[in-house]
């Protein structure tokens, strides 16, 4: 039998990560958990200990520890920065688009194709997000420029969902679960709206920042369950604080930015705190950059059931009783669909400060600042 010759992929230029800026910014404090101790004897108990005050109150927190070398996370840059370099009728071929009116987040976004908050001011990001490699998602849009590096973008997104589902194990200790409660309503092999993402916003003249005070991504919680956003030195993601004050997410070298979304939120009773983001335009020394991220979005499966679970700790707190677990439940992809087509299926990122919706019965003020 002839040996089956894979062909190389073709080489890309080597991506080269921005300088921190050296402006002073008010940073947020941003607690780092380290997870090589995960698997050490009562490392779990500790971790899920440390945690627990992040997420109860800023719902951030970064990992490092990881199991991701630098070398790893750039190869990511490189290959989406190569990508997004392609001319736009290759890189925006209709096939392998978003399809917002479904709700449908694979694939690609183009940037400038909406306005923002009611000016003639045009959104400036683009991104691709890439489901997982499972056989469910054989005919979701997978660009056949990305496809060229599948090995590598696969053992990357199945490992951001293993790197996950360790903090998912945190978050079950934490609120007195069975530790897999969390994990097993995120598995790689079930259907979700899970995504890798590469994205990237590029720099719009001075005067039209200003005519939208700034904002390079509206405030918003996530719709998802967990967010990986690797660090990224490009200033501008700012998050919420408790009190109401808008902070700087910092850099963490070889560290993994990590949020809690919507679900969570929704499954923990509050408890597990979805915190409002936004982007902002870069400082000075920055704002010329093209600010490109890798993320991995970790949606609940398809057909899981989202309503609060039943734990010991949020019964105590009277944040839950036995009236929650008879919820109708609303199920994962009826959710993240809804919240999709919300969000995206407009011409007009609207200013949406203040709105409310419902799925099912749960209730989602996405902007709310
Ligand atoms: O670009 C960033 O740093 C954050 C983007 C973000 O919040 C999102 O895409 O949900
Ligand atoms: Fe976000």
């Amino acid at each position: 039998m002839p040996a089956v010759i894979i062909p190389e992929p073709p080489p890309i230029p080597k991506w080269k990560r921005p300088a921190k800026t050296e402006q002073e910014l008010e940073w947020a404090d941003i607690k780092v958990i380290d997870l090589s101790k995960f698997d050490q004897p009562g490392g779990r108990k500790e971790l899920a200990e440390e945690l627990r005050d992040a997420v109860h109150h800023t719902g951030f927190f970064s990992v490092t520890g990881t199991g991701f070398s630098q070398d790893e996370v750039d190869r990511q840059y490189d290959i989406g920065q190569a990508y997004f370099d392609l001319p736009l009728e290759e890189k925006g071929d209709r096939r392998y688009r978003c399809d917002f009116a479904q709700g449908n987040y694979f694939g690609y976004r183009a940037a400038n194709e909406k306005t923002i908050m009611g000016t003639d001011v045009k959104d400036n990001v683009e991104s691709v997000n890439i489901p997982k490699f499972i056989p469910a998602n054989e005919n979701e849009p997978f660009h056949p420029y990305l496809r060229q590096y599948q090995p590598t973008i696969e053992d990357f997104s199945r490992r951001s969902l293993e790197l996950a589902s360790k903090i998912f194990t945190l978050f079950s200790i934490i609120l007195e679960l069975p530790e897999d409660y969390f994990s097993r309503r995120h598995l790689y092999e079930d259907k979700s709206e899970d995504h890798l993402r590469y994205m990237i916003y590029r720099p719009r003249p001075l005067e039209a920042d200003a005519r939208v005070e700034n904002t390079w991504s509206r405030a918003h919680t996530d719709f998802g369950s967990l967010t990986l956003l690797w660090s990224q030195n490009v200033a501008g993601l700012q998050l919420k604080t408790p009190k109401g004050e808008w902070k700087y997410v910092p850099p963490v070298d070889n560290g993994i930015i990590c949020n809690v979304g919507d679900t969570l939120d929704f499954w923990s009773a509050g408890y597990l705190k979805s915190t409002i983001h936004r982007v902002v335009r870069p400082p000075k020394d920055q704002a010329h950059i093209h600010r490109l991220g890798l993320f991995y979005f970790v949606r609940p499966g398809d057909t899981v059931d989202i309503k609060p679970a039943p734990s010991p700790l949020l019964k105590r707190l009277g944040l839950i009783d036995e009236k929650s677990e008879d919820a109708a439940p609303v199920s994962g992809l009826e959710y993240v669909r809804e919240r999709v087509k919300n969000y995206h299926n407009h011409n007009d990122y609207a200013d949406m400060k203040g709105k409310k919706f419902r799925v099912g019965n749960l209730e989602i003020e996405d902007q709310a600042d």
